[in-house]
């Protein structure tokens, strides 16, 4: 049954509606099936905000149940090991906010910036202005950028007792401004990466959008070398964000272009949550209620919402007018 989101996701609603749950056949369909240390990570993230017992909670388990307790919050530090991703690891604690007692604090290490996860800026500039607009007491503290394939990355969670609001993102509204936010490794500030990143993609998008361009590059001690840029698009009403990693070969001007590219796909649209936001706000709508719309029908948004209904929120995912529409 599904893949890591299924577990992340299980773990997540045991703790908030205080149910035990089992996950059996865990990311079956993969090459190498079981919990990967990310899974893991996500696992006893979760369980240390509410004093939850753990079985099978071990890289490779193929079953693993979670016994969850009061939400009491506290603080804890949770390792990563590997590259496996920081953002998605916040991610399964985020929502805990909505039934939290008290503060919890996490601090998490691996990567920040890996390949098939949100990027930490797009964490930071993206999502979660998102959300607390809609009620969200969180802050999010980075120590050190991670990339595949040492991590090292470090990243500090505190959420707060939260109460959510509906989301509210039927229109978008007009866009106000962009932001480019340039990231790369020490070693690569020789080669001007993160300013080559930033200026290819300001340009190409003061040539797009009438609108001010926000610019930020920096530089950061990495374990493995790496680099990643993130166009967020903040709108009267919604946010969202395109992001691209640096790779070996690739000049820094290409991966500026890929992440414009991904914006000016998304602006020709009228959706108000970019295709990745669609999938990372199901949680709060399953909490909260509310509508929004994306561009298209994901396999992700299509599975987290199926499994949401299993935990008994129903998510409504219908296309109207050429998007998709989110709601509850
Ligand atoms: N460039 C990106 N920007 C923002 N979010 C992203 C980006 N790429 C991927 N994501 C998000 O990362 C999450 C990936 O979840 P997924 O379940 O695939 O991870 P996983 O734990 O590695 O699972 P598995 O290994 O079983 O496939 C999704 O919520 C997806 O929207």
């Amino acid at each position: 049954m599904g893949g890591g989101q299924l577990v992340r996701t299980a773990a997540t609603f045991a703790a908030l509606t205080g149910e035990s749950v089992e996950v059996t056949d865990v990311r079956g369909a993969r090459e190498e099936p079981g919990l990967k240390r990310q899974h893991v990570a996500a696992l006893e993230a979760v369980a240390a905000a509410c004093d939850a017992d753990l079985a099978g909670a071990e890289a490779g388990s193929e079953r693993v149940a979670v016994d969850p307790g009061a939400l009491d919050g506290g603080e804890t530090r949770v390792d990563v090991g590997t590259a496996g991703s920081v953002p998605l690891i916040l991610d399964a604690v985020l929502p805990l906010a909505a039934r939290l007692e008290a503060p919890y604090r996490v601090t998490v290490s691996g990567g920040t910036d890996v390949q098939w996860a949100p990027p930490l800026d797009y964490l930071t500039d993206v999502k979660l202005p998102v959300l607390r607009a809609h009620g969200l007491d969180a802050s999010v503290t980075p120590t050190r950028r991670g990339f595949y394939p040492a991590g090292g990355g470090a990243v500090t969670l505190t959420v707060r007792p939260s109460t959510l609001t509906p989301l509210d993102l039927r229109e978008r509204g007009r866009l106000r401004h962009l932001a480019v936010e340039s990231a790369a490794s020490e070693s690569l500030r020789e080669a001007d990466v993160a300013e080559r990143q930033a200026d290819a993609a300001v340009e190409a998008l003061q040539s797009t959008a009438a609108v001010p361009v926000l610019r930020e590059s920096a530089y950061d001690e990495t374990a493995s070398s790496g680099s990643v840029v993130t166009v967020v698009a903040a709108y009267e009403h919604a946010r969202a964000g395109f992001s691209a990693l640096g790779e070996r070969g690739t000049p820094a001007e290409a991966v500026a272009e890929g992440a414009v590219e991904s914006f000016r796909a998304f602006d020709r649209t009228p959706a108000s949550a970019d295709a990745h936001l669609a999938d990372q706000l199901l949680p709060y709508l399953a909490l909260a209620g509310g509508v929004y719309t994306t561009p298209e029908r994901t396999a992700h948004l299509e599975t987290h919402a199926d499994l949401l209904g299993t935990f008994g929120f129903d998510v409504d995912v219908a296309d109207a007018d050429g998007v998709v529409r989110v709601s509850r």
